[in-house]
């Protein structure tokens, strides 16, 4: 299926306990698009992502991957379906090395790629390389996320989903990650990003999607959305 998105959800729903928090959100990301996913606080971004990597498991409505159902799968198949993710506040292992986080971190990607070696993300990282033998938690908050970035690279992903990607980072480190991001794109890796930042936002993805109170309100080219203000603040409040 050539043309099948790389994930699509249809009328998803997702809970938490008795709280509904998703309220039938439909949409799809195609092989190597970006997509921004806006909101202000609370309005369901980190469940939506967190459902289609099925760690939200009170749902309904359909998840696919490839035009394949996998509403029931594990978040271990959807990784092995090429998804990788960077969750909010980072994900690397502290007490372990930035050798060993990146090399425990090493598989083919769905399709037995293997375009991302040890050596290509510390192309990607210089600043990794230098840290190689420094644990988890003796990098700065930059560092770490570019390991949890480099992780997440090093499975070989078709699809990178990230949350809060520059969260707590100095703005020169944000800039970096930004153009880490860009870079990634024009590799060729679909992703789906969340970060307050919403110009680098806009600016970076193809496509935005605003939820509201876990509903699609809006949704289209991040460089049209970046443009109109108005929408902005009655969406975002910025
Ligand atoms: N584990 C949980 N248990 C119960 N309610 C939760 C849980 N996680 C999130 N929520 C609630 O679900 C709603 C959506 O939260 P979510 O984190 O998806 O929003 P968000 O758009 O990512 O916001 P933020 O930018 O603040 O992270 C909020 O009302 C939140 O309080």
């Amino acid at each position: 299926m050539r043309d099948a998105a790389l994930i699509e959800t249809r009328d998803l729903h997702a809970f938490y306990g008795e709280s509904h928090i998703l309220h039938g959100v439909t949409f799809a990301v195609r092989p190597g698009e970006c997509i921004g996913l806006m909101g202000r606080n609370g309005m369901g971004k980190s469940t939506l992502l967190r459902s289609l990597l099925a760690i939200v498991r009170q749902r309904w409505g359909a998840v696919r991957v490839r035009g394949i159902d996998m509403t029931n799968a594990t978040p271990d198949a959807i990784a092995r379906a090429g998804i990788a993710y960077v969750p909010e506040g980072r994900g690397i292992f502290g007490n372990l090395t930035v050798r060993e986080n990146l090399v425990m971190a090493a598989r083919p990607g769905f399709n037995g790629n293997r375009d991302w070696t040890f050596e290509r993300v510390l192309e990607t990282f210089p600043r990794l390389r230098e840290r190689l033998d420094h644990s988890g938690t003796q990098l700065s908050g930059g560092e770490q996320q570019m390991l949890t970035i480099g992780r997440a690279l090093m499975t070989n992903p078709d699809l990178l989903i990230l949350d809060e990607a520059t969260e707590g980072l100095a703005p020169l480190i944000a800039k970096g990650v930004w153009s880490i991001l860009h870079e990634i794109r024009q590799h060729g890796i679909a992703s789906i990003v969340v970060d307050r930042d919403y110009r680098s936002v806009c600016r970076l993805a193809d496509r935005c999607i605003v939820l509201v109170k876990g509903k699609i309100a809006l949704e289209g080219p991040g460089k049209e959305l970046q443009a109109d203000t108005t929408i902005l603040s009655k969406y975002l409040s910025v």
